[in-house]
């Protein structure tokens, strides 16, 4: 409870900024919720269902004892015949056994539907954030999101799954304690139960505040989370630039929002409990005063007034529930309003109706006029009219600066996205008309950072293709360059790798995704930047196995230093559309791509180039001479890429036939 006056004033200023809803999603209704999660009970109702039947037995047991202990009272103890004391007292003790047994049994079939409900409800929500682009994640804190499948998740069961069971068993307490109270005196049972609505009254003002109350402890919890992922997974950054005062402020900022919004609900809870106390002490003093009355007139016995107070001390505490139940469905409220906000969120890529397998073939690729804006930036495209073809076997390098959309490229040919305009083709078949998943086996993208589970070594090269056996990954770690140095790890393939593969140097890490990447062995295969962040020496000791893993493969390289050119590799280069050319197209109007809210940060669009370079002319498929006014020009003008000069090369060798064989000839080439 809060006594100095200063404090309470405080915590209410804090009630009445809660309560206006700044900052917060809006409110959603109890039906909407029940109407989205409701489906996920299925298989499940039965069990709580069980839950309500023990809890009303446990409950109608309680009703009852009284009447027995009521009896007790006026025909043993009033009497003093203790021959009459057995029968009622053995009787006693057999309902308190199947009461005791009843109220284990429905609890225990609630907890068991809760926790399923849970497992559930957290799965759906995590395959959903699967089927969205990886940037809907990348674009928001993942503590938030933590939080959201982990408190946003239970606040909700506690809704739909144990609250529901709760609401109804509280209820039907409600009316057999009522019940039970009007046939001992219905006259002393309706002047007290006269005084329910003030209960309920009383929780409804708080619901409205505890409400709002908890989607503010929900939002700081998942900003909370946030910090503390963040500054446990930036570690070495945080310690080598010295900011841990800064990262430990940062938590204890966001620690106290969050106990802020803490201490509103325990204000609003801790007041609610003597709020309610009140009007049940002046219940029961009503009941007592009135029930010696009526024994002083003979219209009522001592057993019956006790009985009739036992009954009030069992249903005040059900009302008590029944409000408390509002301030559940607050919270929950709250937590479904997140929960909703991500289901609600649309795939930006879906398969079509008619969409087909990807049948096997060589892996050509083919990018036709491609154009293409994130959501949000349609003033601002990241490609535009791009067209190039990646033959089978071939090496095609993809160059361009910082910005000009190479890595949204490999986005679109494993489908993150679909072009605004234009096509992508995979051995002739547009990517759309293609499911999803056989499109993502037929192209391996090596990413510019490289992405390690937790596990172990084997874990992590295993995962390119589930169910590998150890011979087959033990290959595979060969052709990568990665068995001699894991031969000399502590397990050896069942060493962890620790957090991302901290435990790994950048480039044994770099190898084990390309093991990773031969064991998956799709024809097509993305490099992004695949030295970024290695030194020259360890950028060489790659080079031999990223050779072998291109060998036989559409392989498209994308770089941004040329001396990374495999020797014999096309080049093509992406470049910014020059600025009198974008003022142009500005002035032409952009009709397709000129949709949605402007972004303001992205650079201008790039066109395609065909860049002189080690590998064939490219002109033929890279560069179209009619492919529109602006993107795509068949000549090297003044800002085309020009390739070096390669200082480390790759030597692109046969592809190895499955099953996979390590390449006793092939050897690094080394720089
Ligand atoms: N998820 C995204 N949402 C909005 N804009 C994005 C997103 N990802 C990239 N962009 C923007 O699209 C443009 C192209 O980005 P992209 O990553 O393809 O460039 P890049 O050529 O690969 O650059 P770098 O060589 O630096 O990796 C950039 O302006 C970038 O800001």
């Amino acid at each position: 409870m809060l006594r100095a006056p200063n404090e309470s004033r405080r915590l209410s200023r804090r009630l009445s900024f809660a309560a206006s809803g700044r900052e917060l999603a809006p409110a959603i209704t109890l039906r909407r919720t029940f109407r989205e999660f409701w489906p996920d009970t299925r298989g499940l109702r039965r069990l709580f269902a069980a839950g309500v039947v023990f809890a009303v037995l446990a409950a109608l047991c309680e009703v009852a004892a009284i009447r027995l202990f009521g009896h007790i009272t006026d025909e043993v103890l009033t009497t003093r015949r203790l021959e009459a004391f057995w029968a009622p007292a053995f009787s006693w003790l057999g309902l308190a056994a199947v009461a005791g047994l009843a109220s284990f049994a429905g609890t225990y079939a609630t907890a068991l539907g809760a926790e399923r409900f849970l497992l559930r409800l957290r799965d759906r929500v995590f395959d959903h954030l699967q089927t969205l682009a990886p940037d809907y994640a990348e674009n928001r804190r993942l503590g938030d999101l933590i939080a959201r499948l982990t408190d946003d998740v239970e606040a909700i069961e506690e809704l739909v799954g144990s609250g529901l069971v709760k609401a109804i068993t509280t209820a039907a307490s409600v009316v057999f304690f009522a019940g039970a109270a009007f046939l001992v005196r219905w006259d002393l049972a309706l002047v007290t139960l006269a005084l329910i609505p003030a209960f309920l009254l009383v929780s409804k003002v708080f619901a409205a505040r505890f409400r709002t109350a908890a989607a503010r402890e929900r939002h700081s919890n998942g900003a909370m989370n946030s910090v503390l992922e963040e500054g446990l997974a930036n570690q070495p950054l945080v310690q080598a630039y010295n900011r841990q005062r800064d990262e430990a402020r940062r938590l204890h900022r966001e620690g106290r929002t969050w106990l802020r919004a803490n201490l509103t609900q325990a204000w609003l809870s801790g007041l609610y409990g003597p709020v309610v106390q009140v009007i049940e002490t002046a219940c029961l003093i009503v009941v007592l005063g009135v029930g010696a009355w009526e024994i002083a007139a003979g219209r009522l016995t001592i057993g019956g007034l006790l009985a009739f107070a036992a009954y009030l001390a069992l249903l005040y505490p059900a009302v008590q529930g029944l409000g408390e139940l509002a301030l559940t469905v607050s919270e929950a409220a709250a937590g479904s309003d997140r929960i909703i906000e991500v289901l609600r969120a649309r795939p930006a890529v879906t398969d079509a109706p008619g969409a087909v397998a990807a049948a096997p073939g060589r892996g050509r690729v083919e990018f036709d006029r491609v154009s293409f804006a994130y959501p949000g930036r349609a003033a601002r495209p990241a490609l535009r009219e791009v067209s190039f073809a990646a033959e089978p076997g071939e090496v095609l390098v993809i160059t361009g600066p910082s910005g000009a959309g190479k890595s949204t490229l490999a986005k679109l040919l494993v489908r993150f996205y679909d072009p605004d305009e234009g096509r992508i083709l995979l051995d002739g078949a547009d990517l759309r008309d293609l499911t999803r998943e056989s499109l993502r086996d037929n192209v391996t993208v090596l990413h510019q950072e490289t992405l390690l589970f937790s596990g172990s070594v084997r874990d992590n090269i295993a995962y390119g293709r589930p169910g590998a056996s150890l011979e087959e990954v033990i290959r595979a770690a060969e052709t990568a360059g990665v068995h001699d140095f894991v031969k000399l790890l502590p397990h050896g393939y069942d060493t962890p790798v620790g957090q991302r593969g901290r435990l790994l140097s950048g480039g044994q890490r770099q190898r084990i995704a390309i093991a990773r990447a031969v064991l998956r062995d799709a024809p097509v295969l993305v490099l992004d930047e695949p030295m970024t962040g290695l030194d020259e020496e360890t950028a060489a000791q790659v080079m031999g196995p990223l050779g072998r893993l291109m060998a036989g493969r559409t392989t498209i390289l994308i770089t941004h230093d040329l001396r990374q050119v495999p020797s014999g590799a096309r080049v093509i280069g992406l470049r910014p559309v020059p600025r009198e050319e974008r003022i142009r197209l500005k002035r032409a109007g952009v009709p397709r791509l000129a949709r949605g809210r402007a972004g303001t940060d992205a650079p201008p669009a790039p066109d395609v180039r065909p860049a002189q370079g080690p590998g064939p002319d490219t002109a033929s498929h890279a560069a179209r001479p009619d492919a529109g006014t602006h993107a795509v020009r068949p000549d090297a003008g003044a800002h085309a890429v020009r390739a070096e000069p390669a200082s480390h090369t790759f030597r692109p060798v046969p592809r190895p036939r499955r099953p996979l064989e390590p390449e006793p000839g092939v050897t690094d080439p080394g720089p």
